[in-house]
């Protein structure tokens, strides 16, 4: 499986507020260009962090449907996943709409009585993991549903995972011209941190789009 990360940082690395509130940092060329990105994908995937913080939707605009998808010869959108252990997607949350294939990556954690929920409210539940979602199992199990290319929107503990994971083949960060600031803000990747044996990123390319600028790194080695 391909995995490509994308995320919108401000200049001092965050992803939102403190608050965890949803927070535009991209313009309209940077949201074309993610909606280019997602059309590429076979799936888009976020941990559950972003769908309690701003309850996203995860499918393309008309434009971007009609342009790159029917260009591939795959109508339609690309499925969505959520990176959630103990199953706390709401039943009601826009990603478990039929606009597209949802798959909840759980873990064992996650109750017998709340994956029937889920599934009754429309996912597909893949069960990775002890305590929290093993992300290797689980990518190895979207692949077997057909997924050869993921792109990950974060947030930034899940984002954090994927690299330490080692699953990750490709970043782009959109770095919009702000300072948002805050000990406790989300960055571009959360979890415990790296001590010893960073992945080691080759910078492919630098646009500026918007305001700001994108990004793009293939990702090598950890060292
Ligand atoms: N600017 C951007 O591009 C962008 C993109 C996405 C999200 N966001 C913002 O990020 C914030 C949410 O990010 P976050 O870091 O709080 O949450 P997240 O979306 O990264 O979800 C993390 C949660 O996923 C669950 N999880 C289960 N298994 C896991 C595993 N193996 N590794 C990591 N998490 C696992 C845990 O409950 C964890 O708390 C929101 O404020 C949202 O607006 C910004
Ligand atoms: N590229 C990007 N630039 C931003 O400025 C920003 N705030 C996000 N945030 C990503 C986060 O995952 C959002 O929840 C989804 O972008 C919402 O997706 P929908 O529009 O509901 O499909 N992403």
């Amino acid at each position: 499986m391909y995995v490509v990360v994308n995320a919108a940082q401000s200049v001092d690395g965050k992803l939102s507020t403190r608050r965890r509130e949803q927070l535009r940092i991209s313009g309209e060329e940077d949201f074309d260009r993610v909606d280019r990105i997602r059309a590429a994908a076979d799936a888009v995937l976020v941990g559950v962090g972003t769908v309690l913080a701003d309850d996203p939707h995860l499918t393309l605009d008309e434009e971007a449907r009609r342009v790159e998808r029917l260009r591939n010869g795959r109508p339609g959108d690309p499925a969505r996943v959520v990176v959630d252990s103990t199953g706390r997607t709401p039943t009601d949350a826009r990603i478990l709409d039929d606009a597209a294939t949802t798959y909840l990556l759980v873990s064992a954690a996650a109750t017998p009585e709340r994956r029937e929920e889920l599934s009754d409210a429309g996912a597909e539940v893949i069960v990775a993991g002890e305590e929290r979602v093993d992300l290797r199992e689980a990518t190895d199990a979207l692949e077997d549903a057909g997924v050869g290319r993921l792109m990950v929107e974060g947030g930034g503990e899940v984002i954090y995972s994927c690299f330490a994971a080692g699953i990750v083949d490709e970043l782009q960060v959109y770095v919009g011209s702000l300072v948002v600031g805050g000990r406790d803000a989300p960055t571009l990747a959360d979890g415990e941190g790296f001590i010893e044996a960073f992945p080691r990123l080759d910078l492919t390319g630098i646009e500026r789009l918007d305001d700001g600028v994108v990004l793009s790194y293939d990702v090598g080695e950890r060292s």
